[in-house]
């Protein structure tokens, strides 16, 4: 426990509650989200809503033709009040979200340390921070041990800053000179403090300067899907101009009016580009994350969800992942069991149970064998715990002269600085057998002296601490094993002690690789790569520093793997920025920066959690393909029969009217497109497999064949219907019946697994609801003329019935043929790109 001259009590919590009225919450006022009129004047500034717009009016106004015209705009009104939903739905996610990941402080309240959201910290409150912590408003210190904070986020320099408790009355200056104040939403580097309060909220140097925290950085999927849409907008283009030239030698025949060919041009145009795509595929990751957060993952950036779904390879911590992070010391070995547990409380920074685990577990030890933290002692110098050094180092003055030195830590580390002896040599001895029993072991050492590094040490014993194994984590590491996803343990443990749990938990122990054996292969180019594929062998790795979970994750980021990581620590930064996912700890056991570093935060450290962010994941990713797949293959079917029937039926001018068309894409396809969006397909999705990228050539061939396929059936189905004689409304109603049906199986043939009418194929209620609900709208306007007319539809016979139902039962037996073709014909060069989210 800290001892120091001045423990400051803090507020109570009536008087932190009034000043909370007074000055309201610490937070910077967020941008107001957008009014709906907003929203809506948005989806109208598209260019696709503009042309529709155009094209209605001219319908309306110019061509006279009302019904037609009417419907146009009332398809247009149908498309924004969908689009404004779904983007008000997604962006209702993503506040939820932002909530949930709230940042925390640690105040002093009525005497206790409290761990308090940080939007309730007031002027006057005293908070502590320590290495990892984002500052949570401006305060001035009153201690400070080996404190650096960075601030370039305020004043631009990339070194920290090195802080110190106030003297008797601080000076003013820049703020790069008040060393002894904290400003809010700088970041802790090192080192610990006790502050008071100041400025809150938008009183704050930060809030002066404004949020600068702007979000919405495109991930690779919005990248991947954009470039997409411009090729697929391309393609439409064409067709529309293809269309359009076609037409033209019909109009100078003086067989069709111009301004119909343009518009059907235009119309064919719309309705190809998959607009809706986008902002389904968005929606879907929205919702996905809300589902997510149901079960403790919260997603920070949408597209790691996707990453998710795509991991490979999960690098996972021991303590708290695997492990429940529940210390309790179970052993020790010591000569001086007083000597031992005094030690143990002077270094030592928890404090009424709040702390580092493991300060928490030796003090509760201390406690149980009757010591209390002796009366009269100061602090008066402390090196806090560091991953680096794994050892911790405190000077107190006691009431003998001489100040005295504790350092706990790592045995390895410890017990090299003190005096070679028996008694030393026992305990190097004892270690391994500790470890062996998956116990954490700290050697504790002292000396009169006032020199934090001093050698000559007297060993005061060891203090072993064990750590039970989470049942769950044992279920995720056979879950990942059958989903072919690798689980490698890192950790600043003993090698022994990591080797005992990777067993317990069913990681394959071998190789176990440590820091020390990966820095015995040298620096050199030769080292380097022998040392990468040391890393990606690697089952477990064991006393490594976290520098090396960076290399880790590079050297198997290079493999072409996915990488999910975790970590909690300051230095896990990099490492979880680098990542293709980087995990961290929500509350207490996760510092700030991680959680800023991370794309991914979990309530529960537990790895069952991440690996159900990982089927989570995989479902997501098996649905935006599905629905990628159920539109472009529909529109590409739509864009053939348009083109040929215009070759192949002149009679009939344009085969499909533009209301018809945008009836189909806008209206119809938008419901399934989004009940994919939300599908949860028969099956575990860990199953599903992540292969190659979401429009990968073997993927745009699948959807070509299928959309040749479908686009020959519906054909036939209209070709049979124009020489039975039938009108040409009856010939355009076949063609849009055939087309909606043929459509509607898609949708259950995209999201089959195998084949389409696989077991369970049934389930999915969303889906079902939907295809079901888009096929009885269609039956209803081709049966009952009054609400047909403004789509320029009328009844067929029973034998239209029977070819629309036939093409689409066709349909879904060419299109399971082409699935398992497109296994064979494509992709010979292995696994497409794609892959990496
Ligand atoms: N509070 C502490 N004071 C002194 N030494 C410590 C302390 N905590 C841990 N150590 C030592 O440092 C080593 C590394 O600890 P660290 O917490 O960095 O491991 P880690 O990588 O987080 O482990 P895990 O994977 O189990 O979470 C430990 O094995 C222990 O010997
Ligand atoms: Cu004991």
């Amino acid at each position: 426990m800290g001892i120091t001259v001045r423990e400051p009590s803090g507020l109570s919590e009536r008087a932190a509650a009034e000043r909370l009225a007074e000055y309201g919450p610490n937070e910077l006022s967020q941008p107001r989200p957008p009014r709906l009129p907003v929203r809506a004047a948005r989806q109208l500034a598209d260019p696709m809503s503009i042309l529709l717009l155009i094209a209605g009016l001219v319908t309306l106004i110019v061509l006279g033709e009302i019904p037609e015209g009417l419907a146009i705009l009332t398809i247009l009104l149908v498309n924004v009040v969908i689009g404004v939903s779904q983007e008000t739905k997604a962006d209702h996610a993503v506040r939820a979200l932002r909530t949930l990941t709230a940042p925390m402080a640690k105040v002093v309240r009525d005497g206790a340390v409290r761990r308090i959201p940080a939007a309730e910290v007031v002027p006057g409150d005293v908070v502590q921070v320590a290495a990892g912590d984002r500052v949570p408003a401006d305060a001035r210190l009153s201690e400070a041990t080996g404190l650096g904070v960075d601030e370039s986020m305020l004043t631009g320099e990339s070194l920290s800053s090195d802080k110190r408790a106030a003297q008797a009355d601080g000076a003013g200056g820049t703020l790069a000179d008040r060393h002894d104040e904290l400003f809010a939403g700088t970041l802790v580097v090192r080192g610990s403090g006790v502050a008071e309060v100041t400025r809150t909220g938008a009183r704050t140097e930060m809030g002066r300067i404004a949020s600068a925290l702007g979000g919405g950085v495109k991930g690779p999927l919005a990248v991947e899907l954009a470039q997409v849409s411009r090729r697929i907008g391309l393609v439409a283009v064409m067709a529309g101009g293809v269309m359009i030239l076609i037409g033209l030698s019909r109009v100078q025949r003086g067989e069709a009016a111009l301004l119909d060919i343009i518009l059907a041009g235009v119309a064919l145009a719309i309705a190809a580009v998959p607009e809706s795509l986008a902002a389904a595929v968005t929606t879907a990751l929205a919702l996905g994350s809300q589902r997510m957060a149901a079960l403790g993952v919260i997603v920070r950036r949408l597209p790691a969800i996707e990453a998710l779904g795509a991991t490979t390879v999960i690098a996972t911590d021991k303590t708290g992942t695997l492990t429940t992070g529940h210390l309790t010391v179970t052993d020790h070995v010591t000569a001086s069991e007083i000597d031992l547990w005094r030690g143990a409380l002077r270094c030592n920074d928890a404090r009424d149970g709040l702390g580092d685990a493991v300060d928490v577990a030796l003090a509760a030890a201390a406690e149980r064998h009757g010591l209390r933290p002796p009366p009269g002692e100061e602090r008066l110098a402390a090196r806090p715990f560091d991953a680096e050094t794994r050892s911790m180092a405190v000077i107190t003055a006691t009431n003998e002269d001489r100040p005295l030195l504790t350092v706990k830590g790592a045995p390895e580390v410890v017990l090299a600085r003190c005096v070679p002896g028996p008694e030393t040599e026992r305990l190097a001895r004892a270690v391994s057998g500790l470890a062996d029993r998956g116990m954490r072991v700290l050697a504790l050492a002292d000396k009169r002296t006032d020199d934090l590094d001093a050698a000559g040490l007297r060993a005061l014993g060891l203090v072993a601490l064990s750590d039970e194994i989470r049942p769950s984590a044992a279920r995720a590491v056979t879950d990942c094993r059958a989903a072919g996803i690798r689980v490698v343990m890192v950790t600043g443990d003993h090698a022994d002690t990591a080797r005992a749990i990777a067993e317990e938990v069913g990681i394959t122990a071998e190789p176990v690789v440590t820091g020390a054996a990966l820095q015995a292969l040298g620096g050199a180019d030769d080292g380097r790569s022998k040392r990468s594929a040391r890393l990606r062998e690697a089952a477990v790795l064991a006393r490594v520093d976290p520098g090396t979970k960076l290399d880790l994750v590079r050297a198997l980021r290079e493999d072409g793997q996915v990488v999910t990581m975790t970590g909690d620590g300051v230095n896990d930064a990099p490492a979880l920025r680098n990542a293709d996912v980087g995990v961290a700890m929500a509350g207490e056991e996760g510092t700030d920066v991680a959680r800023e570093a991370a794309s991914v935060v979990v309530t529960t450290g537990d790895l069952g959690t991440i690996v159900a962010g990982v089927r989570e994941g995989r479902r997501l990713r098996h649905n935006v393909s599905s629905m990628v797949g159920y539109l472009l293959t529909g529109n590409l079917a739509e864009i053939l029969i348009v083109l040929t029937g215009l070759i192949a039926w002149p009679d009939l001018v344009v085969p499909l009217l533009p209301v018809q068309l945008l009836w189909i894409n806008l209206v119809l396809d938008g419901i399934p497109a989004i009940a994919l969006g939300v599908d949860r397909p028969a099956g575990d999705p860990l199953a599903l497999r992540p292969t190659g990228g979401l429009l990968s050539w073997p993927v745009l061939t699948r959807i070509a064949l299928r959309a040749v396929a479908v686009g020959a059936l519906v054909f036939s189905a209209v070709e049979v219907a124009r020489r039975l004689g039938w009108s040409e409304e009856q010939v355009r109603s076949q063609a849009v019946l055939a087309l909606v049906f043929a459509r509607l199986t898609l949708a259950y043939v995209v999201r089959a697994r195998r084949r389409t009418f696989e077991r369970g194929w049934w389930r999915g209620r969303s889906v079902l609801v939907a295809v079901t609900a888009t096929a009885a709208l269609q039956i209803l306007v081709t049966v009952i003329p009054v609400l047909g007319a403004p789509l320029a539809l009328v009844p067929v016979p029973p034998v239209g019935w029977a070819m629309a139902l036939g093409a689409a039962m066709l349909s879904v037996i060419v299109c399971d043929m082409v699935r398992y073709r497109a296994g064979l014909v494509v992709s010979p060069s292995g696994p497409a790109p794609g892959g990496r989210g």
